[in-house]
């Protein structure tokens, strides 16, 4: 088998025909993340903290066990079954790399992501490399795994540096894996000044292609993927790359303005944030590929009676961004494959060991709504109102839409520093010691919570994809 490459506007194989990549991100799994899995703040913090309440030693078993059952060969041949034939693998840049000892590769981090590449092609499933953190933060947001709203590796040629050695040294662990799709150095950027995203792609782009001159490279745009109107020209000097958007919709999500029914309004809206994305490859004819979207969905402990009627909606957002993709013949990777409720395909049990122990913990991270991204906040609202107000009388208005403005508004922006960071941070502690004078046995029954065997199906949202899947195939 040879790479599957871009050509055009499109991803081809070895014989020029063209490929449209389907399938879904494995967020959650090498770079941990609050809602997917269950912790408050970052993955650095419970890392460390888990640490201190039951040892170095039994906090690595435990990530460990997690990793593996997170993934496996019943995960890839569900997969499949779907009619799916793609998955992104987000990885976090500290499983190869110590922040006290940069630039030396730790071979144990490619354990784990070695297996899953392997499992997937076995199944017939291409993936994408996702470098989902960076050192200093590549973004403003939690996922970023910085523990600030800084997204300091723009300020910090070291921090870019040792990005551009770890790509290099992945290029050489993966240079002759046909069934790496591509790699997608850097997950939702979000440079402030949107230049100097730029030169580090230039660089990524020379590094890799001087070990690795097959891989299709996947580049998300600026401010999460969303933006790519100070590019320019930069496609010109970049061979065999493919552009990433991230499409959530507002509609998908508790912050809708209105209840979807998707009436002409709608439709136009979806469709006219979609095009915006995607723009600037549209006037130049280059290839696009949809690395993020998708809705989150209501459950039933929260959200009561209404849970049906909410996911009915949600799912019709679903079915009509399918409807543009398909007619753009788009590449796409829904968020998410696996997770603890809230987006996933597949989610954990609520009667795992893990969900049990956690049960009053969640419904206490739900109260406080610090998983920011996506929650429905408006039981706290009232709280950090006064905040906002205070800023709102006394900053400038001009003052006021700090970037990612405007993608992050005001509220926005207070929301997720002080619930992601500043409210999380003070729960970190009461995670760990859930797991106090835990045997390893009983840590592997908690690990293996997240086993595919553990899960349930998010069945609708499945449905979806496998109909869709059925329908491409007949059109083709
Ligand atoms: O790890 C993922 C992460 O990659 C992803 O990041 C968020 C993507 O969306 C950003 O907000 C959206 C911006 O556009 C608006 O139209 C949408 O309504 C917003 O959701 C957000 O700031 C990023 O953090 O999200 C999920 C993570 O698990």
């Amino acid at each position: 088998m040879a790479y599957l490459k871009v050509s055009g506007t499109k991803v081809v194989d070895q014989n020029g025909k063209e490929v449209i990549l389907r399938g879904a991100g494995l967020g959650g799994w090498m770079n941990m993340e609050n809602f997917i899995t269950g912790y408050p703040g970052c993955e650095f913090q419970i890392r460390e903290a888990l640490a201190g309440v039951v040892g170095e030693q039994k906090s690595e078993f435990f990530f460990d066990k997690f990793l593996e059952y997170f993934f496996t060969d019943a995960d890839a041949a569900f997969f499949k079954s779907l009619g799916l034939n793609c998955i992104r693998l987000p990885f976090n840049y500290r499983h190869f790399e110590d922040d006290m000892n940069p630039r030396v590769l730790k071979p144990e981090g490619f354990k784990h992501l070695d297996r899953v590449i392997d499992l997937c092609a076995k199944h017939g499933i291409y993936t994408i490399l996702d470098l989902h953190t960076a050192p200093g933060g590549q973004n403003t947001d939690w996922h970023a795994d910085a523990g600030t709203h800084i997204a300091n590796f723009w300020n910090h040629k070291d921090f870019q540096d040792r990005i551009v050695w770890l790509w290099e040294e992945l290029a050489k662990h993966y240079v002759g894996n046909t069934w790496i799709a591509g790699y997608n150095p850097l997950n939702e950027p979000t440079d402030p000044y949107h230049t100097r995203i730029i030169g580090v792609y230039d660089r990524l782009y020379e590094a890799i292609r001087k070990i690795d001159p097959h891989h299709a490279l996947f580049l998300d745009g600026n401010t999460f993927a969303s933006d790519f109107s100070h590019f320019g020209d930069a496609h010109k000097r970049w061979d065999n790359v493919a552009y990433s958007i991230h499409d959530y919709s507002v509609f998908g999500f508790p912050a809708s303005p209105e209840p979807y029914q998707s009436s002409e309004t709608q439709l136009r809206r979806l469709r006219r944030s979609y095009e915006k994305k995607r723009q600037w490859m549209d006037e130049r004819g280059l290839c696009v590929w949809n690395g993020e979207w998708g809705p989150v969905y209501a459950r039933k402990e929260y959200e009561g009676e209404r849970t049906d009627a909410i996911n009915t909606e949600r799912y019709q957002v679903l079915k009509d961004q399918l409807d543009i993709y398909n007619k753009d013949r788009l590449s796409w990777s829904i968020w998410l494959y696996k997770d603890i409720g809230f987006q996933g395909m597949v989610f954990v049990s609520r009667e795992t060991p893990y969900m049990t122990l956690f049960k009053d913990f969640l419904a206490k991270k739900h109260r406080l709504a610090i998983d920011a991204w996506g929650a429905d906040e408006s039981h706290i609202r009232e709280v950090y109102k006064p905040l906002i107000d205070l800023i709102k009388s006394e900053v400038k208005p001009e003052h006021q839409n700090l970037y990612p403005a405007p993608v992050w508004k005001l509220s926005d922006r207070v929301g997720r520093l002080s619930r992601n960071i500043l409210v999380s941070e003070f729960l970190v502690q009461e995670w760990a010691e859930h797991f106090r004078g835990k045997s390893e046995a009983e840590l592997d029954e908690i690990a293996r919570s997240f086993s595919f065997e553990s899960c349930l199906h998010r069945e609708g949202l499945n449905k979806i994809l496998t109909d869709n899947a059925t329908q491409v195939a007949q059109e083709n």
